[in-house]
């Protein structure tokens, strides 16, 4: 299958700091690819590299174009973001800020078409923003405001998704919500790469991206007893990935002797 970003000797610094050395990365269409590794690995930067918001070196391309060679609204329809602690206005509404997601859509200075609305609605019903939409950003909770800023993700209707950290903040339904949303979106034909904490999440993916220290250590599928030992090594062994009632889980290893007082 063809791939939908493609990565070769891609390095980048932040300030004078080197913080990614030379990443080859081939990321399959029409799946869900999820970046995990310890604080400070570079998923982050590697995610903005990707989504062609830092300068770097080496080659990206995403549907098989060089980022660069992309004029910037087909890449903007093509490719949406969702950032970690994004700063965005408080006081527009959600519905504004969902319907920022259609910007790459919309002539300059024209008003909102129908389709622009409409899949702006679909959007905010997806992820269940639809009864706040004439409140503020400001007026949320920190799980609300994720809820509306992954709909202005969606709004976008682009063919890739790249989202970092989309979980935070969401209590364990709106995870699974989440799940299933990414799940449906596969199965229309995009392709979704997200940076996860949540290890148990991230098992849920095809394809799992093991980084430490600005390298991917590993590129392989969730399912794979490979992909297992890779994620538990990044992790210093602190993890240990099982299967559970048909899903993959990602459970704590904690040292009997360094807990034995809590049995006491
Ligand atoms: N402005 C900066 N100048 C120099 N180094 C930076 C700067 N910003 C971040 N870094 C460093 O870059 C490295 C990679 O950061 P990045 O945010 O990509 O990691 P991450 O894997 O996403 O981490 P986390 O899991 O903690 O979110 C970290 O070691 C961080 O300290």
């Amino acid at each position: 299958m063809s791939a939908a970003i493609e990565t070769c000797e891609l390095s980048a610094r932040l300030g004078e700091e080197p913080i990614l050395h030379r990443i080859a990365l081939n990321l399959p269409r029409e799946r869900w690819t999820s970046i995990v590794g310890p604080n400070g690995a570079g998923k982050s930067t590697l995610l903005r590299c990707l989504a062609g918001l830092l300068p770097h070196t080496g080659a990206v391309s995403v549907l098989g174009r060089p980022l660069a060679d992309w004029p910037q609204r087909q890449r903007a329809r093509q490719l949406s973001w969702l950032g970690q602690n994004e700063a965005s206005a408080d006081d527009l509404t959600v519905w504004d800020v969902a319907m920022l997601g259609r910007l790459p859509h919309q002539a300059w200075l024209s008003p909102p078409s129908a389709d622009d609305r409409a899949a702006v609605e679909r959007a905010l019903r997806a992820t269940q923003a639809w009864d706040w939409r004439a409140r503020s950003l400001g007026q949320l909770s920190g799980g609300e405001r994720q809820r509306v800023l992954l709909a202005r993700a969606l709004a976008v209707e682009a063919q890739v998704l790249l989202m970092d950290e989309p979980l935070a903040n969401l209590d364990p339904p709106h995870q699974a919500d989440w799940l299933e949303l990414v799940q449906a979106l596969v199965r229309e034909g995009k392709t979704v790469v997200s940076v996860l904490h949540e290890v148990g999440m991230a098992l849920h993916a095809d394809e799992l991206v093991v980084m430490a220290q600005g390298r991917v250590t590993h590129q392989g599928p969730c399912a794979d007893a490979a992909t297992h030992r890779a994620l538990e090594a990044v992790f210093d062994h602190r993890i240990e990935v099982h299967a559970l009632q048909g899903q993959w889980v990602a459970l704590p290893r904690i040292n009997p002797l360094k807990s034995s007082h809590h049995a006491d």
